[in-house]
């Protein structure tokens, strides 16, 4: 009896609690929830009129079905009949009464404790259900049938502010709905006993079971419950298993602003708490005391709401977290506790997520490159760190840059609906940092992973030409990279569109990404020549077995990379074929006349100088230089750009903290040249045409020393939310936003008259920017799509004719980052004559930079240009066109 946590105590009592005249002496069932098999089957079989016997020789207890209350007129007379007569029967506990409970962490009876519950088996699970179909329901169709009402037809264009509030709205519906579906559930069996769905904020720290005294208690255990699961956990290997957190959903929406933070806040802090603690706990867990004994009910009831997060990765911190607030309800018998224990949790990670926002940690980028192994890493750092007194966020070497990368990594966010929200807007995220340097090293980490569970194995390619299967290679990231290489030459044969370099390294089924996506991208940039070799070693010849793919990826490992381990077939393969194929690389760059291999490699982004531009909106260009050169050593202002810093190629800026808080700003040199050249004094109104994403528009901002009006206009929804987002991010406040069709402006109303210059930086056909592509590193060769061009060109002049329509205009910038001239110089052509017409002429800015417009042009010396090759930056066209009588007053 001890055993099932039932304590002794008197029979009047338990009269005085259930209002019912009864013998005091009668046997009752010692234990009615699990009571069938011992003739105590009734569903309804009231908590309160719990007794054991106090005295012996009763076979039977007829009940009374006398009690003046509704519940009781509905319980049915039953005859309970209790083991040897010799047997002392004791009363039963009445699970609402606390006097017989006793107090205190170690009583560890008290964690049995079942509740008497009146329903039956069937409610419990058409219930949970019910539940599991609303919180698929509201998430997956009403919220997005909704959102389609109001105009959202992309989750993922939204803004991370409008994300957070879609996320609130969402949970407001799923709370609604599963607070619905619990009480309609319950509905029939009101009142119920007052231990049941019980949210009491009286006397919060009366004991036995004040809810305040227990949710503090387990507020307090809980991060060392969880911590201390979370290492057990990795010790056994669990944490091999990769995949998304809930941790990362959140982290995909947290952005800057508070709305964002409130909104996120009332998800996972208060309302996602109120739910989950009211269906697992309140519902399922009570429920389940029926069946099972207490201890594994709170077991079973977590598993429940582990698997509800929709988590595998979560999953055993999720079980131990609501094992810690099922004990401790158990001991409270009040849902306010866990409540509190599950909202102080989310809270608290939320706000560590926020505060790494505020600090300049990208979550976006933190949370898609972590692998799972990290997670041993993570928490041995936090454990030193916390001795130590240092924050949750720690850094991490890689390369020659640094990570940050958070402890609260470690810990889930307990609500499962920002993940469903989250499911909509899965995509490989941009990493930061492609030095192939800092690959090779980051490599040497994750290279010899193993692949998991859960990871897809790319397939090797089929079969070979014998029928006999090929080769793939051991290594997880020779093989992906092979697999990823081929689809994308094979994309690039057909010319099939959508497939990307990042979704096939960076996706979620991928190990080792990081490595994966390098390895890629560096066999891609050699590609020339590891086909050379192979067609002049011919070790493709001699074995049928060894796809192109793979061997162009051994290759490239072999001669360029970390080198081949002779590990299986393909790797012994190759590293039989070392001589020849070093042999092959001699002759090819002997037939080059090339000393080294760099210099037949195509020029990439990897190779050039780092430019940024300070904001100095935030910072000065001082403050500026000192701290990069702080962080990174070297470092020179560029000589014709006055807020530009050139950083060498191997600085990994992306993860700067400055960076992410906007107050250096990642932009090219020659891109950086609009802004200067149109040189807008403080106070006036610039109309940036097509601006998103806003790189020019947040430097005119600058220029103006944020005095004055930039009115920047983009047609693209897409593109638009990021040129707002990173209006706000440079703390431009002079900038408005206009999303439209700049061609369709009345330029020449009152609404624009106040316009006094204009930077026309036209779509184009980016053919400057091209050395970043990895289409340009598949096919060097400068292939035109002349049908394409003419029709932008068409574009660009119609966009310069319509902004010469400002009434009050004074300067005009027109640019692209094309190297056509039929983009650049004949744009200007065209226009001349009209421009002449309306008073303005071509002024030459920059006049000491060498790089000028194509000589053909006769005002080819006017205009800029910059060469992607020789000046190590975009290729770049730019033209100035000034006022002619303001000349003078301009210097
Ligand atoms: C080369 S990008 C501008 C880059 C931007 N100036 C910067 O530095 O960040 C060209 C932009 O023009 C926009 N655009 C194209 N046609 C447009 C039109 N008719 N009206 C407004 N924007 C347009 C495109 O959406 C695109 O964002």
């Amino acid at each position: 009896m001890e055993a099932l946590g039932w304590q002794q105590h008197s029979c009047g009592l338990l009269s005085r609690h259930a209002g019912v005249v009864r013998p005091q002496s009668r046997p009752v069932c010692r234990r009615q929830t699990a009571n069938s098999s011992r003739g105590c089957s009734s569903p309804s079989f009231s908590a309160q009129r719990a007794v054991r016997l106090t005295r012996p020789q009763q076979p039977c207890l007829l009940q009374s079905s006398s009690s003046s209350s509704k519940r009781d007129a509905l319980r049915p007379k039953r005859c309970i009949k209790l083991g040897s007569s010799k047997q002392p029967i004791e009363e039963v506990a009445d699970s609402t009464d606390s006097t017989n409970q006793k107090w205190g962490l170690l009583q560890w009876k008290e964690y049995n404790r079942p509740w008497q519950v009146p329903w039956s088996g069937s409610t419990v699970t058409i219930g949970m259900i019910a539940w599991v179909l609303s919180f698929l329901g509201v998430a997956l169709i009403l919220l997005p049938a909704l959102g389609s009402l109001v105009g959202i037809k992309d989750f993922t264009a939204m803004s991370g502010t409008d994300k957070a509030l879609y996320a609130l709205v969402n949970q407001v519906l799923e709370t609604l709905a599963g607070l619905g579906i619990v009480y309609l559930a319950t509905r029939k069996f009101m009142p119920l006993s007052p231990d049941l769905l019980r949210y009491d904020f009286r006397e919060p720290f009366a004991k036995p079971r004040g809810w305040l005294a227990w949710g503090l208690l387990g507020v307090l255990l809980s991060p060392l419950v969880v911590g201390a699961a979370a290492f057990a956990f990795s010790l056994f290997g669990f944490d091999e298993v990769n995949g998304k957190g809930t941790v990362d959903g959140v982290a995909q929406i947290l952005s800057l602003d508070f709305p964002s933070f409130a909104s996120l806040f009332g998800v996972t802090a208060v309302l996602a708490p109120i739910l989950e603690e009211t269906v697992f706990r309140g519902f399922l867990l009570t429920s389940l005391t029926k069946f099972m004994p207490t201890w594994a009910a709170v077991i079973a009831s977590s598993v429940a709401f582990g698997l509800a997060h929709l988590s595998t990765r979560d999953l055993p911190q999720l079980v131990v977290l609501g094992t810690l607030l099922g004990f401790i309800y158990v001991r409270s018998r009040n849902l306010l506790s866990p409540m509190l224990i599950h909202g102080v949790w989310n809270g608290t990670v939320l706000t560590i997520l926020f505060l790494l926002v505020q600090s300049g940690v990208d979550l976006k980028e933190l949370f898609s490159g972590i692998h799972i192994n990290d997670m041993k890493q993570i928490l041995g750092q936090s454990v030193v760190n916390s001795f130590r007194g240092s924050s949750g966020e720690m850094r991490f070497q890689a390369g020659c840059g640094t990570s940050t990368r958070s402890a609260a990594d470690l810990f889930p966010v307990v609500t499962p609906t920002d993940r469903l929200c989250n499911m909509r807007s899965r995509r490989p995220k941009p990493i930061s940092d492609r030095q192939s340097g800092q690959a090779k090293r980051r490599r040497s980490d994750d290279a010899e992973a193993r692949p998991t569970k859960r990871q897809k194995k790319p397939r090797p390619a089929l079969r070979g030409v014998k029928g006999k299967p090929l080769w793939a290679c051991s290594s997880v990231v020779d093989r992906q990279a092979a697999f990823a290489l081929e689809k994308i030459l094979e994309a690039h044969r057909t010319k099939r569109r959508g497939v990307s370099l990042k979704s096939l390294t960076l996706g979620s089924n991928i190990e080792a990404k990081k490595a994966t996506f390098a390895v890629t991208t560096e066999s891609i940039k050699y590609l020339q020549i590891i086909d050379a070799i192979l067609d002049r070693s011919q070790i493709l010849k001699e074995c049928s077995q060894l796809a192109r793919p793979s061997a162009v990826i051994l290759v490239y490992e072999l001669l360029f990379g970390e080198g081949v381990r002779a590990q299986g077939p393909a790797e012994r393969h190759v590293l039989s074929c070392k001589d020849s194929l070093e042999a092959a690389l001699s002759k090819e760059l002997e037939a080059h006349g090339a000393e080294d291999v760099s210099e037949l490699l195509p020029a990439t982004e990897e190779s050039r100088p780092r430019s940024v531009r300070v904001n100095t909106i935030k910072v000065t260009k001082e403050a500026a230089i000192s701290r990069l050169q702080a962080d990174f050593g070297s470092l020179e202002p560029d000589g014709l750009l006055d807020d530009v810093l050139i950083l060498p190629s191997s600085c990994a800026l992306h993860d700067h903290p400055w960076v992410k808080n906007g107050s250096l700003i990642l932009q090219s040199k020659a891109s950086c040249m609009p802004a200067q050249a149109l040189s807008p004094e403080p106070g006036w109104t610039v109309l940036d045409c097509c601006a998103a994403p806003g790189n020019k528009t947040t430097h005119l901002a600058a220029r103006l020393g944020n005095i004055g009006k930039v009115i920047a206009v983009d047609r693209d929804p897409v593109r638009f939310k990021r040129l707002k987002d990173n209006a706000k991010l440079a703390g431009a406040t002079c900038i408005q936003c206009i999303q439209d069709d700049f061609l369709k402006l009345p330029l020449d109303t009152a609404q624009f008259s106040s316009v006094d210059a204009v930077l026309l930086d036209p779509s184009c056909s980016g053919s400057g920017t091209a050395h970043n592509q990895v289409d340009r590193l598949l096919s060097p060769t400068d292939e035109v799509d002349c049908g394409r061009l003419e029709s932008l060109a068409a574009f660009q002049e119609k966009a310069l004719r319509h902004a010469f329509k400002l009434p009050k205009l004074k300067r005009l910038v027109y640019s692209t980052c094309s190297s056509h001239s039929i983009e650049g110089e004949e744009v200007i052509e065209k226009v001349m004559p009209l421009a002449n017409q309306l008073g303005f002429h071509l002024e030459g800015p920059f006049p000491s930079w060498h790089r000028r417009g194509h000589k053909q042009f006769p005002d080819g010396k006017l205009m800029v240009r910059a060469d992607a090759k020789l000046d190590r930056t975009d290729g770049f066209f730019l033209a100035l066109f000034s006022k002619t009588d303001l000349e003078n007053g301009i210097g």
